[in-house]
């Protein structure tokens, strides 16, 4: 009789407790999917090792003395602001005046970056005075802060365009902060400082990231190398992007040509090379693009393209992989984690209406495609603004000074009346939130980028087929063709996260009101944080690194558009030649007081856009002087000019080979040695008919 009730009870409570441990389980399974989700995704953990890092002879601070050194990181110390995080003007307990970066707590980028910095920067085996010294560092739960000696005349970027943003006529040479003693010291200190990079530093560091912004200046206008977010260091069993660019992109093409399809043999000389003055920063946009299109130029680069680099034990890893089978921070594979930039805010800050039309067409394009293609953002984004206001030009000389509001509302026409107008008033850059980055699997992503270089590679042979070679497709020749680029695909190892897809995680985000949102490539789209908005002039927004700051911020992408040598397209490592090519493009900007690419309203002056090809035409012309900053009026050396034109010439070559190397850089600076006479290089500029060739016709036509 009374079993009854007891059964009751024993069922009542296994039930109940079989419940709580459902509900437990659940609970624990939420909570896990939210950490592994949310959290662990945003940082990853930074272990300091003190004895065993090379860190251990920085200082390492608390957040609470750098909170105090910089006021509470008031708007009033801000100094700039990179794709990182923000940089603030501090001083210890000791007096001592420093630089801070703050560093985005949310973004496993920057702690990338903040790691790579940290072992690069402060393991260098001996300081070196052209490099800027690192101080210090914090890290205090998802807190990344780095220290630096202040620099008083901040980076070269914002001394070069504070001048070019004063009205032309009122800034006299003798006003002007870098007259050109300074700027050749500054050419001579930072090819220097690469010099001690790539010469001196055992194992070899590529700094990967030459620009303007990374340059910054002493009290006396030295110049110091600085961010090494992007940098890593070289090991000697590492084949570059460089070598295979040239064995395989700039000779096999050609030799190809010239063989009439006929396989090459190795080390066949290349013959009838042709030089090809295409708009250069089309091909290197192409090289450049996060996605699809930095495969389409470089597919025959994968062909050979080892993703595996050896250790000293010879066991093979992939890169980031260290031998205990952790992740080595100095070697973060390229990949296109970040690649999910709504472009269309963007342009909708920076131009006008027709501008904010085209944003939504690519906004639009993007959700059709899934992808996103530099070159095509670029170009398009110039032919909107050569549309929009065609009549002006703030470079044409025929047509006389423009007024300020008929410019093109691009960042670096603005001008300023005062230098310190840059921290007081915030540029509002916009932002896009950084997607969530899960580690795939990596047999899972091997097999995605063999399949996704296939058909990249499917698809570039497309592109770059003109007409007749499509005819002779089926032709035997172009079966030989087939067969030999066939045995070269054959040695494809598939890299990491090569052209993956866009994810719109953050997309409802980007359809918010624009005037809340600031712009970071490194970082993407965010909120604008009214306490760290200050706004530096050395910010890409003014450096005509307007399209750049996509192919720094993502992790695809090694350095900044414009400045990045061609031979990358988003895979691989950059070898030292891609820091040469670099320096030749901050060599032409400090020359010539302009940004790599300029956007003008004129279609005349297109050819003028492109500081490097318009250096080239002048160049072919016996002409370079032109290129001079007219703002110096006469008072430079001409001779010194024409050898730093010349010379940032030959380090622009786009066969990497064909750079001269950082040491004799060095020496034709210091007049101990003569630029070495060049050979013609095969160009791989994208074919004439996708980018008109302006600047040759107007070549031709000038000729005639
Ligand atoms: N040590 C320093 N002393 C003085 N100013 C500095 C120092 N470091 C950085 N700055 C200023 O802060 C700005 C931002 O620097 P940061 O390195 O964060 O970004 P960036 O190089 O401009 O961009 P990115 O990091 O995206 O390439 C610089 O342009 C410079 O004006």
């Amino acid at each position: 009789m009374d079993s009854r009730p007891k059964t009751t009870v024993v069922l009542l409570s296994i039930t109940i407790s079989a419940s709580l441990i459902v509900l437990a389980a659940v609970l624990y399974f939420l909570h896990y999917l939210w950490y592994s989700l949310v959290r662990r995704s945003r940082t990853s953990p930074f272990s300091f090792d003190a004895a065993a890092s090379p860190l251990n002879k920085l200082q390492r601070f608390t957040y609470r003395e750098l909170k105090n050194a910089t006021h509470n990181f008031t708007a009033a110390n801000s100094i700039g602001k990179g794709g990182s995080g923000a940089v603030f003007r501090g001083i210890l307990k000791d007096g001592k005046l420093v630089a801070v970066k703050l560093l985005d707590p949310n973004s496993l980028q920057c702690e990338h970056e903040f790691q790579n910095e940290l072992k690069i920067l402060g393991g260098l085996n001996k300081p070196c005075p052209l490099v800027v010294t690192l101080l210090g560092f914090c890290v205090e739960k998802n807190k990344r802060l780095v220290v630096y000696e202040y620099m008083p005349n901040r980076s070269l970027q914002e001394s070069l365009f504070f001048d070019s943003n004063n009205n032309n006529n009122d800034v006299g040479c003798n006003n002007l902060r870098l007259n050109w003693s300074r700027r050749f010291c500054i050419i001579l200190d930072v090819a220097k400082a690469l010099s001690f990079l790539h010469l001196e530093c055992d194992p070899p560091v590529i700094h990967g990231d030459v620009k303007p912004s990374n340059v910054l200046l002493d009290s006396n206008f030295g110049a110091k190398l600085s961010d090494f977010g992007l940098s890593r260091l070289k090991l000697d069993c590492e084949i570059g992007v460089d070598n295979l660019f040239s064995q395989d992109l700039g000779k096999s093409q050609e030799i190809f040509r010239s063989s009439n399809g006929t396989p090459p043999a190795i080390g066949t000389p290349m013959e009838s090379c042709h030089e090809n003055d295409e708009v250069d920063f089309a091909s290197a946009l192409q090289a450049s693009a996060s996605s699809r299109n930095g495969c389409k130029v470089y597919h025959n680069v994968m062909g050979v393209l080892p993703i595996a680099s050896l250790n000293l034990k010879g066991k093979e890893l992939l890169p980031g992989e260290n031998e205990n089978g952790g992740w080595n921070s100095k070697f973060v594979p390229y990949d296109d984690e970040l690649s999910s930039v709504d472009h269309s805010k963007e342009l909708s800050l920076n131009v006008g209406d027709d501008a904010k039309q085209w944003g939504k067409d690519w906004w639009w394009r993007q959700d059709g495609s899934g992808e996103l293609c530099s070159k095509d953002y670029v170009t398009e984004w110039i032919g909107s603004q050569i549309c929009a206001s065609a009549n002006l030009d703030n470079w044409d000389e025929e047509k006389g000074p423009i007024t300020p509001h008929e410019k093109i509302v691009l960042d670096n026409s603005r001008q300023l009346d005062k230098f310190e107008e840059v921290s007081e008033n915030p540029m509002q850059e916009p932002r896009f939130e950084c997607p969530n980055i899960e580690q795939e699997d990596s047999k899972k992503s091997e097999v995605c980028d063999a399949k996704r270089h296939r058909k990249m590679h499917e698809w570039w042979k497309e592109e770059q087929m003109d007409e007749r070679e499509k005819i002779s497709k089926k032709g035997n020749k172009a079966n030989r063709l087939k067969v030999w680029r066939n045995k070269e695909r054959s040695k494809i190892v598939p890299h990491f996260g090569l052209g993956k897809c866009f994810e719109f995680k953050k997309r409802r985000k980007f359809e918010t009101d624009d005037q809340n949102m600031e712009f970071s490539f490194r970082k993407g789209w965010k909120k604008n944080n009214k306490k760290n908005n200050s706004r530096s002039m050395g910010s890409d927004m003014w450096s005509g690194d307007l399209f750049s700051r996509e192919l720094s911020s993502t992790t695809s992408m090694r350095g900044t558009l414009c400045y990045v040598a061609p031979e990358y397209g988003g895979l691989g490592y950059l070898m030292e030649k891609a820091d040469i090519y670099s320096l030749g493009v901050l060599i032409l900007v400090v020359i010539s007081g302009r940004r790599p690419l300029h956007v003008l309203s004129s279609p005349i002056k297109l050819e003028k856009a492109n500081l490097i090809s318009w250096s080239r035409i002048l160049a072919h012309s016996g002409n370079v002087l032109e290129l001079v900053d007219e703002r110096l009026g006469d008072e430079y050396d001409k001779e010194q000019a024409s050898l730093c034109i010349n010379l940032a010439l030959a380090c622009l070559k786009k066969m990497p080979e064909l750079r001269p190397d950082i040491g004799d850089v060095v020496k034709i600076l210091k007049g101990e040695m003569d630029i070495p006479p060049l050979p013609f290089e095969f160009s791989p500029s994208p074919p004439p008919s996708k980018i008109p060739n302006r600047s040759r016709r107007k070549h031709k036509s000038n000729g005639d």
